[in-house]
């Protein structure tokens, strides 16, 4: 599991550290990290240029402090302060004294084999100043490492709010920090190293999980299970006018771990000749017999108002996705106010958008904005229908309603692909009948779907869903190794 942590937390841990450790202690720690991931990336270190763009903080204290090891290697090291009279003095005394020199040319950006980004770490706000962003547009020749944060990335959100320096390689200290996994903020990072300086850290603001985490929580069949008691999956979804969501929904319902799909809709002619295997009934959710989880809305049509209603009055935990969510924005969270069981709502954030505006009763929020903050999309659509909320999208975001919160890490821009959230739905939906809390359903949702989209369209090939589906089995057995 990756593990992020805020800069209050991060501060606050380093408080604890600093009080015993010797004056700089810390800072020795990270440059050393950093200057040792430097070396990894250069040919060989001696002869190199690098370069050091140094802010006025801590963060630039580190870049200098690296720079000079890497001088002390031979490097040939300069550095541009962009803060001249506010510079970590200590860092730049370590690199004069290394061999290291300032420089007011940028052009040694473009002759760089490696520039170390020391602009701003978790103390920057507000993108990068206007002294610091031509570095943005620069042509660059090496790679460049953010230390810590790239610089005008909040850390906090992985907001950009202005200019930010794109990194081929961030060096984290101690902890991830939430705007490194976190689009738009993750775009700009790169591959992240963690670099452990002994922080004592306390549960992490944000988790994304990885194969082994999945892998503990994947149901499997038991030599006592039936279907029955691996769960029953109700999908109302598909209309007489979108059959294909029925398709689709149901397709990722068969491979997420319930033991039968049992349909309620207008489209089970469709969904039985493609998957005999599902059990189907022409009516809507309260008609259809026990389930469950219920899966409600993508392409429900005209009928997602009743097949809504007829869900949440079930005491079964609910997904709402698509027309769904369409229709409960009209209500708003008062909609959810009498369930007894969990409610999972998977938003892309046009949904979001309109989910918020059944929040305030005003016009909906642009979705670009929402798509530029969507750690604070998550967190505030969780907490106004106390449900938990996956929000799709190019970092998939999951916010449980407690305040949990976890970024997917697979995944492909190739699933933005019509129906691919079809798939999703029926899958998170099985999960969570399956017996999976709506947290860990939504998670493992997201993680298999998005592993399966980069199964589907590897070597950047064109996917469709229905491919997507296919390849969720490939993705279960890549988890469970
Ligand atoms: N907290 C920790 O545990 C550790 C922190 N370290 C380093 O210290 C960094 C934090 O240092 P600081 O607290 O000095 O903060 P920064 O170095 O991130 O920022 C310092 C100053 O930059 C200015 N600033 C803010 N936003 C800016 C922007 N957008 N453009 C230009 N200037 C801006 C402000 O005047 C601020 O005081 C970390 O990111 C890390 O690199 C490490 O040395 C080791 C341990
Ligand atoms: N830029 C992107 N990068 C990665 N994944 C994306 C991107 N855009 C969309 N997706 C994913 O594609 C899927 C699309 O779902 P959705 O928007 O509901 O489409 P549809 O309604 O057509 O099925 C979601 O899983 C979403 O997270
Ligand atoms: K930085």
């Amino acid at each position: 599991m990756r593990r992020a942590h805020t800069v209050q937390q991060v501060r606050a841990a380093e408080a604890v550290l600093m009080a015993r450790l010797p004056e700089g202690t810390l800072m020795q720690r990270a440059a050393a990290g950093l200057a040792a991931t430097c070396a990894r990336l250069l040919p060989r270190v001696y002869g190199s240029r690098v370069l050091v763009l140094a802010g006025s903080g801590d963060n630039g204290g580190d870049a200098l402090h690296a720079g000079a090891l890497l001088a002390r290697r031979g490097a040939s090291v300069r550095a541009v302060l962009l803060a001249p009279e506010r510079v970590h003095a200590a860092g730049l005394a370590a690199l004069l004294a290394a061999g290291g020199r300032v420089t007011a040319d940028q052009g040694e950006f473009g002759r760089a084999d490696l520039v170390l980004d020391g602009i701003v770490g978790i103390g920057g706000r507000g993108g990068l100043r206007p002294e610091a962003q031509p570095y943005a547009a620069l042509e660059r020749r090496g790679p460049v490492v953010a230390v810590d944060v790239p610089s005008g990335v909040d850390p906090d959100t992985g907001e950009v709010p202005g200019v930010a320096l794109r990194a081929d390689v961030t060096v984290a200290f101690g902890t991830y920090k939430p705007g490194l996994l976190v689009d738009p903020g993750a775009s700009y990072a790169g591959v992240v190293h963690l670099v452990d300086i002994g922080l004592t850290l306390p549960e992490p603001a944000v988790q994304a999980w990885q194969h082994a985490d999945l892998a503990a929580l994947l149901p499997a069949p038991s030599a006592e299970s039936d279907k029955y008691r691996r769960g029953v999956v109700g999908i109302a979804a598909g209309s007489a006018r979108y059959p294909g969501a029925a398709v689709l929904a149901v397709a990722g319902a068969l491979r997420g771990g319930a033991g039968a799909v049992r349909y309620a809709g207008r489209a089970a002619e469709e969904v039985v000749r493609r998957f005999p295997e599902t059990l189907v009934s022409e009516g809507g959710p309260a008609a259809a017999g026990r389930v469950q989880a219920w899966v409600v809305g993508p392409g429900s049509g005209e009928g997602a108002a009743q097949a809504l209603a007829e869900a949440l009055a079930s005491p079964v935990p609910v997904l709402v996705d698509a027309d769904g969510l369409t229709e409960l924005a009209r209500t708003g969270p008062a909609a959810l106010a009498g369930r007894t069981a969990p409610t999972l709502l998977t938003p892309h954030t046009g949904e979001a958008a309109r989910l918020l505006a059944g929040v305030s009763g005003q016009a909906p929020p642009a979705a670009d904005d929402l798509a530029a903050a969507r750690l604070a999309t998550a967190r505030r659509l969780a907490a106004a229908y106390r449900a938990t909320v996956l929000l799709k999208g190019s970092t998939t975001v999951i916010a449980a309603p407690g305040g949990a919160v976890r970024v997917n890490p697979t995944g492909t821009p190739w699933l933005a692909t019509a129906g691919s959230g079809d798939v999703l739905a029926g899958l998170a939906g099985s999960l969570l009948a399956a017996g999976l809390d709506p947290l860990d359903a939504a998670t493992a949702a997201a993680y298999l779907h998005g592993l399966a989209g980069r199964e589907a369209s590897a070597g950047g090939v064109p996917v469709t869903a229905t491919e997507v589906a296919r390849a969720l089995p490939g993705a279960w057995g890549a988890v469970r190794g």
